[in-house]
């Protein structure tokens, strides 16, 4: 099913202006320098940011319509999210965060376990699944957060900067199970800050600035003409990881 996003969302005196399909399957990157509207794109596909004006469409569910009111609570939504904000429960361990969805969703305990030792497992956190969430590193949390994005079956994923923490290894890892999640036909929008993430995973890469698109196309083709000196910077720092800022 198509993820469809038309909105404006007005956040104080930000305006965030965009527009995006993501097919099946598809990944879109969204990439913009800080305070680009990155996370508030995601924020108001997850039902956590009202929509001012737009739509917000699912296959034929519509999650948020202005016009009508529309608002579908964020656990109405389907969405599987690993946003910013989006804490891990810190008393619950990794194994019982990445459960809880299904846990929610009437899978029994035995069988929402084993699924999430497996999802632990890809993301290389076996030895991890007894820890309690507060006693996780910040790269140890990250993959569950995005292990529990995955495991609760969502009809789209929404990542906001999954693998930032993650060394290159791992990075690579990681990467591969979200590729695999969105192969069973989910559309994904992954926030990024690094365009090797958006070559690797992406269909397609949206670079934001200001709260609107400043460039859209193939990660390849974005990287090879960069459209601001943002894209620049950052085909510069894919090109030259070591050089990086
Ligand atoms: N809760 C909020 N209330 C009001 N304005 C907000 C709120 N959260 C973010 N903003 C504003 O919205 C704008 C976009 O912020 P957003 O977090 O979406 O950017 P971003 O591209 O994700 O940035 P970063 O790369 O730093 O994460 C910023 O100007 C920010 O000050």
């Amino acid at each position: 099913m198509t993820l469809d996003v038309q909105v404006r969302i007005d956040r104080g005196a930000f305006r965030l202006d965009v527009a995006l399909e993501v097919p099946a399957g598809g990944v879109l990157a969204v990439m913009g320098p800080n305070g680009s509207g990155k996370s508030t794109l995601l924020e108001a596909v997850a039902g956590l940011v009202p929509v001012t004006d737009g739509h917000v469409r699912l296959g034929d569910r519509v999650l948020a319509d202005a016009a009508s009111g529309r608002h579908l609570p964020p656990h109405e939504r389907r969405l599987g999210v690993a946003l910013q904000d989006g804490l891990l429960f810190a008393h619950l361990s990794a194994r019982e965060n990445v459960a809880f969805g299904p846990r929610a969703q009437g899978v029994r305990a035995p069988v929402a376990r084993a699924a999430a030792d497996a999802l632990l497992a890809d993301v290389g956190l076996t030895t991890q699944a007894r820890t309690r969430a507060d006693r996780l590193s910040g790269g140890q949390a990250q993959r569950v957060a995005v292990a529990r994005a995955i495991a609760a079956l969502p009809s789209a994923l929404l990542l906001d900067e999954p693998f930032g923490a993650l060394d290159a290894a791992t990075r690579a890892r990681v990467r591969d199970v979200v590729r695999r999640a969105v192969a069973t036909g989910l559309p994904a929008l992954v926030v990024t800050h690094d365009l090797r993430d958006a070559l690797e995973l992406a269909d397609e890469l949206l670079v934001l600035q200001d709260g609107r698109e400043v460039q859209r196309g193939a990660p390849a083709h974005v990287a090879a003409a960069p459209a601001t000196p943002y894209v620049e910077q950052v085909a510069a720092a894919a090109a030259w990881p070591d050089r990086a800022p």
